[in-house]
């Protein structure tokens, strides 16, 4: 029996391309022949097309894929909001509506009769509307913030990340819509779907946490769980030659690492070794 390739979007350039072919290639789907250039045949089951993200966002909501890695700015566009959504945590952004900072508005409640500018026409239509206020959109795929500067557009809809392109273009934001990031977005419920999204999380988890080694006195251990709370049952081991140490092991928060080291070491833990995993799940 022949099964239908179940197919997958991926970013074929731009922004999100190398974060989402790393989280893959650690799932352990090799992306060595995925190299910009079109369908790449996964393991003939998931089948993963080279897209860009906008495309690849008209193409989930026409249902010609099984899933996409796309935005959340792209799925809002094409109304992909209510399809099972894994945020990915890179490619972070605001969506923000931004005019010149000399011409005397303070809120996006000031834009009605104006122009917008906008790589987004659907969300940024359904946003005026909701505020009642009648726009004329024009629609772009280049640079926002140069067209607004130059008086030709009163506003724009746009992303923000580090907020350069609005300052060198003496823009201001005037409201935010939402924040935004990579999400990985699906359409079907396929084993082969729900397989892939059980080894992102097992990566993407890993790469918020530390797995500890460390030495410390036996008696300190309670210590050592008063440290990290979420602590209950930590890996403890004996050590050769040393009846006075004992090896510990466990997995915290990365932040939480960095917050408790200093803390760490006033508890007399010595030999601290900190390894990011591969994969983490509960
Ligand atoms: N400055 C930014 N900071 C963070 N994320 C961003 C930024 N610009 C874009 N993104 C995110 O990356 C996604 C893809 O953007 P990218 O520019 O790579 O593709 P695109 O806009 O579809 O490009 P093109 O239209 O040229 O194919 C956007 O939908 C957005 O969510
Ligand atoms: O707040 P910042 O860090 O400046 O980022 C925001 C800019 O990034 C995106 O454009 P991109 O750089 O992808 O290219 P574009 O201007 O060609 O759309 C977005 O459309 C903004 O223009």
């Amino acid at each position: 029996m022949t099964t239908t390739p179940t197919r997958i979007a991926l970013p074929s350039k731009g922004r999100l391309r190398d974060d989402v072919l790393a989280v893959l290639e650690t799932a352990g789907y090799g992306t060595g022949a995925i190299k910009g250039g079109g369908a790449m045949a996964g393991d003939g089951e998931l089948e993963f097309l080279e897209m860009r993200p906008r495309d690849a966002g008209a193409a989930l909501a026409a249902g010609q894929l099984a899933g996409a890695f796309i935005s959340t700015d792209i799925a809002m566009e094409h109304g992909l909001e209510d399809l099972p959504t894994r945020p990915l945590g890179f490619s972070r952004s605001d969506l923000v509506v931004a005019s010149r900072d000399d011409d005397g508005r303070y809120d996006a409640g000031d834009l009605d009769g104006a122009v917008i500018a906008t790589h987004l026409p659907n969300v940024t239509r359904t946003f005026f509307a909701g505020k009642g206020l009648d726009v004329t959109i024009v629609e772009m795929g280049g640079s926002l913030e140069g067209f607004c500067a130059a008086g030709l557009a009163d506003a724009i809809v746009d992303l923000r990340e580090t907020g350069r392109s609005l300052r060198a273009n003496r823009l201001r934001v005037l409201e935010q819509i939402r924040p935004c990031e990579a999400v990985f977005t699906r359409r079907h419920e396929a084993a082969q779907l729900a397989d892939l999204e059980l080894r992102m999380e097992a990566v993407l988890s890993a790469r918020q946490h530390r797995y500890v080694m460390l030495h410390v006195r036996e008696e300190r251990l309670d210590a050592l769980r008063e440290l990290f709370p979420g602590l209950e049952s930590p890996t403890v081991l004996p050590l050769a030659a040393r009846t006075d140490l004992v090896a510990v092991h466990f997995v915290v928060g990365a932040d939480e690492l960095w917050r408790r080291l200093s803390d760490l070491r006033q508890l007399g833990a010595t030999g601290i070794v900190a390894l990011e995993p591969q994969a983490l799940l509960d």
